[in-house]
Protein backbone atom coordinates (compact mmCIF):
# COMPACT_ATOMS: atom_id res chain seq x y z
CA UNK A 1 0.00 0.00 0.00
CA UNK A 2 0.77 3.53 -0.16
CA UNK A 3 1.07 5.21 2.88
CA UNK A 4 0.10 8.89 2.99
CA UNK A 5 -0.79 11.11 6.02
CA UNK A 6 -3.60 12.99 5.23
CA UNK A 7 -2.56 15.94 7.46
CA UNK A 8 -6.06 17.58 7.88
CA UNK A 9 -7.65 14.92 9.43
CA UNK A 10 -4.88 13.41 11.24
CA UNK A 11 -5.61 10.04 9.40
CA UNK A 12 -3.34 7.84 7.74
CA UNK A 13 -4.19 6.29 4.19
CA UNK A 14 -2.89 3.14 2.27
CA UNK A 15 -4.14 2.80 -0.86
CA UNK A 16 -3.68 1.07 -4.42
CA UNK A 17 -5.70 0.68 -7.16
CA UNK A 18 -5.14 -1.83 -10.57
CA UNK A 19 -7.14 -3.98 -12.87
CA UNK A 20 -7.63 -7.52 -11.84
CA UNK A 21 -7.92 -10.75 -14.11
CA UNK A 22 -7.22 -9.31 -17.43
CA UNK A 23 -7.08 -12.38 -20.29
CA UNK A 24 -5.10 -12.07 -23.21
CA UNK A 25 -4.44 -14.96 -25.44
CA UNK A 26 -0.99 -14.53 -28.16
CA UNK A 27 0.14 -16.05 -30.93
CA UNK A 28 3.31 -16.01 -32.44
CA UNK A 29 3.95 -17.24 -35.94
CA UNK A 30 7.32 -18.64 -37.30
CA UNK A 31 7.96 -17.90 -40.78
CA UNK A 32 10.88 -19.94 -41.01
CA UNK A 33 9.01 -23.34 -39.83
CA UNK A 34 5.54 -22.58 -39.71
CA UNK A 35 5.33 -23.57 -36.38
CA UNK A 36 2.63 -21.32 -33.81
CA UNK A 37 3.86 -20.53 -30.37
CA UNK A 38 0.90 -19.69 -28.21
CA UNK A 39 0.28 -18.44 -24.36
CA UNK A 40 -2.46 -17.24 -22.57
CA UNK A 41 -2.64 -15.48 -19.77
CA UNK A 42 -4.45 -14.03 -16.93
CA UNK A 43 -2.95 -10.89 -16.05
CA UNK A 44 -3.82 -8.76 -12.34
CA UNK A 45 -1.89 -5.02 -12.16
CA UNK A 46 -1.64 -3.13 -9.09
CA UNK A 47 -0.46 0.48 -9.16
CA UNK A 48 0.94 2.24 -6.00
CA UNK A 49 0.82 5.96 -6.81
CA UNK A 50 0.13 9.34 -5.64
CA UNK A 51 -3.85 10.21 -6.23
CA UNK A 52 -4.59 10.84 -2.98
CA UNK A 53 -7.00 14.06 -4.14
CA UNK A 54 -9.32 11.62 -5.45
CA UNK A 55 -9.59 10.11 -2.20
CA UNK A 56 -9.77 13.19 -0.33
CA UNK A 57 -11.49 15.21 -2.65
CA UNK A 58 -13.86 14.91 -5.95
CA UNK A 59 -10.27 15.11 -8.04
CA UNK A 60 -9.36 12.54 -10.12
CA UNK A 61 -6.91 14.25 -12.11
CA UNK A 62 -4.12 11.53 -11.02
CA UNK A 63 -5.38 8.26 -11.34
CA UNK A 64 -4.29 6.00 -14.12
CA UNK A 65 -7.64 4.38 -15.07
CA UNK A 66 -8.08 0.64 -14.81
CA UNK A 67 -9.49 0.63 -18.10
CA UNK A 68 -6.40 2.48 -19.27
CA UNK A 69 -4.50 -0.62 -17.26
CA UNK A 70 -6.71 -3.11 -18.92
CA UNK A 71 -6.04 -1.98 -22.95
CA UNK A 72 -1.82 -1.40 -21.83
CA UNK A 73 -2.05 -5.65 -21.65
CA UNK A 74 -3.58 -5.45 -25.20
CA UNK A 75 -1.32 -2.97 -26.54
CA UNK A 76 2.35 -4.74 -24.97
CA UNK A 77 0.65 -8.07 -25.87
CA UNK A 78 0.69 -6.80 -29.33
CA UNK A 79 3.94 -5.42 -29.36
CA UNK A 80 6.21 -7.71 -28.26
CA UNK A 81 7.07 -9.03 -31.51
CA UNK A 82 9.53 -11.86 -30.15
CA UNK A 83 8.24 -14.99 -28.00
CA UNK A 84 8.90 -13.89 -24.42
CA UNK A 85 8.29 -15.58 -21.05
CA UNK A 86 5.15 -14.69 -18.86
CA UNK A 87 7.94 -13.72 -16.26
CA UNK A 88 9.37 -10.70 -19.13
CA UNK A 89 5.66 -9.75 -19.74
CA UNK A 90 5.19 -8.94 -16.19
CA UNK A 91 8.85 -7.23 -15.76
CA UNK A 92 8.03 -5.18 -19.41
CA UNK A 93 4.35 -4.30 -17.70
CA UNK A 94 5.16 -3.24 -14.53
CA UNK A 95 8.17 -1.33 -16.09
CA UNK A 96 5.74 -0.04 -18.44
CA UNK A 97 4.12 1.70 -15.82
CA UNK A 98 6.48 3.05 -13.13
CA UNK A 99 8.02 4.80 -16.44
CA UNK A 100 5.60 6.05 -18.71
CA UNK A 101 3.41 7.92 -15.24
CA UNK A 102 5.34 10.08 -13.09
CA UNK A 103 2.44 9.09 -10.22
CA UNK A 104 3.57 5.66 -10.14
CA UNK A 105 6.11 4.52 -8.32
CA UNK A 106 5.43 0.40 -7.86
CA UNK A 107 3.78 -1.30 -10.03
CA UNK A 108 2.92 -4.98 -8.84
CA UNK A 109 2.28 -7.25 -11.88
CA UNK A 110 0.55 -10.78 -10.83
CA UNK A 111 -0.11 -13.42 -13.90
CA UNK A 112 -1.21 -16.95 -14.65
CA UNK A 113 -0.45 -18.90 -17.26
CA UNK A 114 -2.47 -21.51 -18.33
CA UNK A 115 -1.09 -24.73 -19.37
CA UNK A 116 -1.35 -24.86 -23.11
CA UNK A 117 0.75 -27.60 -24.28
CA UNK A 118 2.01 -28.43 -27.84
CA UNK A 119 0.07 -31.75 -29.51
CA UNK A 120 1.81 -34.58 -30.57
CA UNK A 121 -0.11 -36.93 -33.42
CA UNK A 122 1.59 -39.82 -34.45
CA UNK A 123 4.77 -39.49 -32.62
CA UNK A 124 5.26 -35.39 -34.12
CA UNK A 125 4.84 -32.18 -32.65
CA UNK A 126 1.88 -30.33 -34.41
CA UNK A 127 2.89 -26.46 -35.90
CA UNK A 128 -0.27 -25.97 -34.59
CA UNK A 129 -2.27 -28.01 -31.89
CA UNK A 130 -2.60 -27.41 -28.49
CA UNK A 131 -4.42 -29.43 -25.37
CA UNK A 132 -4.58 -28.01 -21.72
CA UNK A 133 -2.62 -29.41 -19.19
CA UNK A 134 -3.23 -29.43 -15.48
CA UNK A 135 -0.60 -27.07 -13.24
CA UNK A 136 -0.13 -23.26 -13.85
CA UNK A 137 2.96 -21.09 -14.36
CA UNK A 138 2.27 -18.25 -12.20
CA UNK A 139 4.50 -14.80 -11.49
CA UNK A 140 4.59 -12.00 -9.12
CA UNK A 141 6.71 -9.17 -10.14
CA UNK A 142 6.90 -5.78 -8.09
CA UNK A 143 8.86 -3.21 -10.00
CA UNK A 144 9.71 0.18 -8.77
CA UNK A 145 10.08 3.38 -10.46
CA UNK A 146 14.08 3.08 -9.96
CA UNK A 147 14.31 -0.01 -11.81
CA UNK A 148 14.36 -2.42 -8.16
CA UNK A 149 12.79 -5.68 -8.86
CA UNK A 150 11.01 -8.36 -6.45
CA UNK A 151 10.59 -11.53 -9.05
CA UNK A 152 8.88 -14.81 -8.25
CA UNK A 153 7.39 -17.86 -10.53
CA UNK A 154 5.35 -20.14 -9.06
CA UNK A 155 3.42 -23.56 -10.00
CA UNK A 156 0.38 -24.01 -8.67
CA UNK A 157 -2.29 -27.45 -8.90
CA UNK A 158 0.73 -29.84 -9.09
CA UNK A 159 -1.39 -32.94 -8.30
CA UNK A 160 1.41 -35.45 -7.02
CA UNK A 161 0.54 -39.11 -5.64
CA UNK A 162 3.08 -42.27 -4.96
CA UNK A 163 1.46 -45.72 -4.21
CA UNK A 164 3.84 -46.70 -1.75
CA UNK A 165 7.81 -45.46 -0.35
CA UNK A 166 5.13 -43.29 2.35
CA UNK A 167 4.97 -43.75 6.10
CA UNK A 168 3.92 -41.59 9.14
CA UNK A 169 5.48 -42.93 12.36
CA UNK A 170 6.92 -41.50 15.88
CA UNK A 171 4.38 -38.52 15.99
CA UNK A 172 3.00 -37.81 19.43
CA UNK A 173 0.68 -39.91 21.04
CA UNK A 174 -2.15 -39.03 23.16
CA UNK A 175 -5.64 -39.76 24.46
CA UNK A 176 -7.04 -37.88 21.11
CA UNK A 177 -4.76 -39.74 19.05
CA UNK A 178 -6.17 -42.91 16.97
CA UNK A 179 -3.90 -42.59 13.81
CA UNK A 180 -1.85 -46.55 13.58
CA UNK A 181 1.56 -45.28 12.96
CA UNK A 182 2.44 -46.92 9.19
CA UNK A 183 5.51 -47.10 6.98
CA UNK A 184 2.90 -48.38 4.02
CA UNK A 185 0.75 -45.68 2.99
CA UNK A 186 -0.72 -43.65 0.14
CA UNK A 187 1.20 -40.35 -0.67
CA UNK A 188 -0.91 -37.70 -2.13
CA UNK A 189 -0.74 -33.81 -2.82
CA UNK A 190 -1.14 -30.70 -5.09
CA UNK A 191 1.73 -28.77 -4.86
CA UNK A 192 1.47 -25.19 -4.81
CA UNK A 193 5.30 -23.63 -4.94
CA UNK A 194 6.42 -19.97 -5.83
CA UNK A 195 10.23 -19.67 -5.44
CA UNK A 196 11.84 -15.65 -5.70
CA UNK A 197 14.70 -15.10 -7.84
CA UNK A 198 17.75 -12.99 -6.69
CA UNK A 199 17.38 -10.30 -9.05
CA UNK A 200 17.30 -7.01 -7.67
CA UNK A 201 16.64 -4.55 -10.80
CA UNK A 202 15.11 -5.01 -13.90
CA UNK A 203 18.51 -4.21 -15.84
CA UNK A 204 19.85 -7.48 -14.61
CA UNK A 205 17.46 -10.06 -15.44
CA UNK A 206 18.46 -12.35 -17.68
CA UNK A 207 17.22 -12.09 -21.62
CA UNK A 208 18.42 -14.86 -23.13
CA UNK A 209 16.16 -17.12 -24.89
CA UNK A 210 13.00 -18.34 -22.93
CA UNK A 211 15.01 -18.33 -19.96
CA UNK A 212 12.45 -18.17 -17.31
CA UNK A 213 10.24 -20.50 -19.13
CA UNK A 214 13.19 -23.13 -19.38
CA UNK A 215 14.23 -22.44 -15.61
CA UNK A 216 10.40 -23.26 -14.75
CA UNK A 217 10.48 -26.52 -16.47
CA UNK A 218 13.67 -27.11 -14.51
CA UNK A 219 12.21 -26.55 -11.38
CA UNK A 220 9.09 -28.40 -11.92
CA UNK A 221 11.58 -31.43 -12.82
CA UNK A 222 13.70 -31.51 -9.84
CA UNK A 223 10.51 -30.91 -7.25
CA UNK A 224 8.82 -33.98 -9.19
CA UNK A 225 12.02 -36.03 -9.17
CA UNK A 226 12.63 -35.35 -4.94
CA UNK A 227 8.97 -36.70 -4.51
CA UNK A 228 9.15 -39.46 -6.32
CA UNK A 229 13.11 -40.37 -5.94
CA UNK A 230 14.08 -43.25 -8.88
CA UNK A 231 11.37 -44.50 -11.35
CA UNK A 232 12.27 -48.31 -10.11
CA UNK A 233 12.62 -47.64 -6.41
CA UNK A 234 11.51 -44.75 -5.38
CA UNK A 235 12.32 -42.87 -2.19
CA UNK A 236 10.89 -43.27 1.62
CA UNK A 237 9.10 -40.28 3.02
CA UNK A 238 9.04 -40.32 6.80
CA UNK A 239 6.09 -37.19 6.31
CA UNK A 240 5.27 -35.06 3.89
CA UNK A 241 7.56 -32.05 6.25
CA UNK A 242 10.49 -34.16 4.98
CA UNK A 243 9.41 -34.79 1.92
CA UNK A 244 8.64 -30.75 1.47
CA UNK A 245 11.76 -29.88 2.88
CA UNK A 246 13.85 -32.16 0.54
CA UNK A 247 12.16 -30.97 -2.82
CA UNK A 248 12.64 -27.38 -1.28
CA UNK A 249 16.12 -27.69 -0.14
CA UNK A 250 17.18 -29.41 -3.94
CA UNK A 251 16.00 -26.28 -5.79
CA UNK A 252 18.07 -24.23 -3.62
CA UNK A 253 21.25 -26.41 -3.62
CA UNK A 254 20.44 -26.77 -7.71
CA UNK A 255 19.46 -23.14 -8.90
CA UNK A 256 22.12 -20.34 -7.78
CA UNK A 257 19.73 -17.66 -8.93
CA UNK A 258 16.97 -19.01 -6.40
CA UNK A 259 17.06 -17.14 -3.08
CA UNK A 260 14.25 -18.67 -1.41
CA UNK A 261 11.41 -21.14 -2.16
CA UNK A 262 8.00 -21.62 -0.46
CA UNK A 263 5.54 -24.57 -0.70
CA UNK A 264 2.32 -25.49 0.19
CA UNK A 265 1.80 -29.34 0.39
CA UNK A 266 -1.27 -30.56 1.28
CA UNK A 267 -2.07 -34.26 2.85
CA UNK A 268 -4.43 -35.58 0.57
CA UNK A 269 -6.24 -38.40 2.43
CA UNK A 270 -6.84 -41.62 0.59
CA UNK A 271 -8.58 -44.11 3.13
CA UNK A 272 -8.05 -47.99 3.60
CA UNK A 273 -11.50 -49.46 2.84
CA UNK A 274 -12.20 -52.24 5.37
CA UNK A 275 -15.90 -53.76 5.01
CA UNK A 276 -17.27 -56.28 7.52
CA UNK A 277 -20.22 -57.54 8.42
CA UNK A 278 -21.53 -60.22 10.91
CA UNK A 279 -22.00 -62.51 8.33
CA UNK A 280 -18.99 -61.88 6.42
CA UNK A 281 -16.45 -60.41 8.79
CA UNK A 282 -13.89 -60.31 5.86
CA UNK A 283 -15.81 -59.19 2.83
CA UNK A 284 -13.63 -56.31 1.91
CA UNK A 285 -10.28 -56.76 4.51
CA UNK A 286 -7.88 -53.90 3.21
CA UNK A 287 -4.96 -55.05 2.12
CA UNK A 288 -3.33 -51.80 0.73
CA UNK A 289 -5.38 -52.30 -2.48
CA UNK A 290 -8.82 -50.71 -2.25
CA UNK A 291 -9.01 -46.97 -0.75
CA UNK A 292 -11.77 -44.26 -0.35
CA UNK A 293 -10.17 -41.42 -2.32
CA UNK A 294 -11.00 -37.93 -0.23
CA UNK A 295 -10.59 -34.33 -0.64
CA UNK A 296 -11.56 -32.70 2.68
CA UNK A 297 -10.62 -32.77 5.39
CA UNK A 298 -6.56 -32.64 4.58
CA UNK A 299 -3.48 -32.07 6.23
CA UNK A 300 -2.47 -28.49 5.45
CA UNK A 301 1.62 -28.50 5.85
CA UNK A 302 3.42 -25.72 4.41
CA UNK A 303 6.76 -23.87 4.80
CA UNK A 304 9.31 -21.39 2.97
CA UNK A 305 13.42 -22.43 2.71
CA UNK A 306 16.01 -20.09 2.48
CA UNK A 307 19.55 -19.23 1.46
CA UNK A 308 21.08 -18.16 4.89
CA UNK A 309 23.14 -15.32 3.92
CA UNK A 310 25.93 -14.44 5.74
CA UNK A 311 26.72 -10.92 5.90
CA UNK A 312 30.58 -10.38 6.41
O1 LIG B 1 3.12 -36.65 6.72
C1 LIG B 1 2.29 -36.39 7.61
N1 LIG B 1 2.47 -35.27 8.38
C2 LIG B 1 1.60 -34.93 9.37
O2 LIG B 1 1.80 -33.89 10.07
C3 LIG B 1 0.50 -35.78 9.57
N2 LIG B 1 -0.54 -35.74 10.44
C4 LIG B 1 -1.32 -36.82 10.16
O3 LIG B 1 -2.39 -37.10 10.77
N3 LIG B 1 -0.79 -37.54 9.14
C5 LIG B 1 0.34 -36.91 8.74
N4 LIG B 1 1.23 -37.20 7.78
Amino acid sequence: MAPEAAAKDELRLEQRHGKARVRVARVWRQSHDGAHHFVEWNVSISLLSHCLSSYHRDDNSDIVATDTMKNTVYVKAKECGDRLSVEEFAILIGNHFCSFYPQVFTAIVNIIEKPWERVCIDGKLHLHGFKLGSEKHTVEATVQKSGALKLSSGIAGLALLKTTQSGFEGFVRDKYTILPETRERMLATEVNASWRYSYESVASIPTKGLYFSEKFMDVKKVLMETFFGPPETGVYSPSVQRTLYLMGSAVLRRFADVSSIHLKMPNIHFLPVNLSTKENPSMVKFKDDVYLPTDEPHGSIEATVSRITSKM
